[in-house]
């Protein structure tokens, strides 16, 4: 039988309007400060819809570019005076940094009660420790479609995630250990990869190598919940064209799956509505607002 279909897209409407309910219930606008380095294309697409969705929730925008030839010293600069605006609740730095910049220390300058990503080391620790604060957004979104396929109970599921990054696979490993999973991290020297990924009820792909995960490393009805998001050639499409694609081979692993993600349209865009969650949370804890309902 053919694996239903999570669908990202919808979901992450879902949690766009809520987050704008909720907005429109608290005394005062929250507000995400965006900072764009460079010119990357793809980049000044994710920016461009982060500026659009914030304002759609009701919230306001700040939108900062600097050049390709920024200093790292102008950037963190930057960082620093939105760091102490007292109207900016969360302050996001779109990644990849140009070359040359150090994109770590850059991150550490943000305020870890504005770091709507969730990728300051205070974040990663109050993660770490079970402690409240803010979380990765592309993880965040990963455990809700997680919930959609399986209910809200994840307690006792097998997660394995592939890839240990900081953006996602090792903060989506803890997130999924919040909710009493019992978590593998695999990466690439798991030794029996495909093994370990059969013994998975939730699998979650997380390491930008396209369609690397087959049908047969998929137990007969789990959920795979694929983070790879992938441009490869597409010559069935023209000469030149492209495709997006997981890290997941979709079709082989449908047929053997209980819910899959796609991509497109799947984990890709909770990465902004969970963002924009993140700045609600951010403005109620900063300013002392109680948490709308609903978030
Ligand atoms: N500071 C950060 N930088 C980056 C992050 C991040 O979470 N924080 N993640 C990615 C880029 N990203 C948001 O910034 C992002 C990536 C993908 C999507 C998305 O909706 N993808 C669509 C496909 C889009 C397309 O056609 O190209 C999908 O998967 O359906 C949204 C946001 C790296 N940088």
């Amino acid at each position: 039988m053919a694996a239903v279909k999570i669908d990202g897209t919808a979901v992450a409407a879902d949690v766009r309007s809520a987050v704008a309910a909720a907005v429109s219930t608290l005394p005062g606008q929250p507000c995400l400060a965006v900072v764009l380095v460079g010119e990357d294309p793809a980049s000044e697409v994710y920016v461009r819809n982060k500026v659009k969705m914030t304002q759609a929730a009701g919230m306001v925008s700040i939108h900062h570019r600097l050049p390709a030839d920024a200093t790292q010293g102008e950037v963190e600069s930057l960082i620093e005076r939105l760091n102490a605006d007292p109207d900016v609740d969360g302050i996001l730095l779109q990644l990849p940094l140009p070359k040359g910049l150090d994109a770590d220390a850059a991150i550490e300058k943000i305020d870890p009660d504005k770091d709507v990503d969730g990728l300051t080391e205070v974040s990663a620790g109050r993660l770490s420790l079970g402690k409240p604060g803010l979380r990765p957004c592309t993880p965040v979104g990963s455990v809700i479609l997680a919930k959609r396929a399986l209910g809200e109970d994840l307690s006792g599921k097998h997660v394995v995630v592939i890839g240990r990054s900081i953006l996602v696979g090792k903060p989506a490993a803890l997130l999924f250990l919040a909710e009493n999973c019992t978590v593998t991290i695999a990466h690439s020297r798991t030794a029996n990869l495909a093994e370990v990924c059969r013994g998975a009820d939730i699998l979650v792909p997380a390491v930008g190598r396209p369609e690397m995960v087959r049908g047969d490393w998929v137990k007969p009805g789990a959920a795979v919940i694929d983070v790879g998001i992938n441009r490869v050639p597409a010559p069935e499409k023209g000469e030149g064209k492209t495709k997006l694609v997981g890290d997941a081979h979709y079709e082989s692993c449908a047929e053997v799956a209980g819910f899959i993600t796609p991509v497109p349209g799947g984990v890709g865009p909770m990465t902004i509505a969970c963002l924009l969650r993140n700045t609600v949370l951010a403005a109620c804890a900063r300013r002392g607002w109680a948490v709308p309902a609903g978030l």
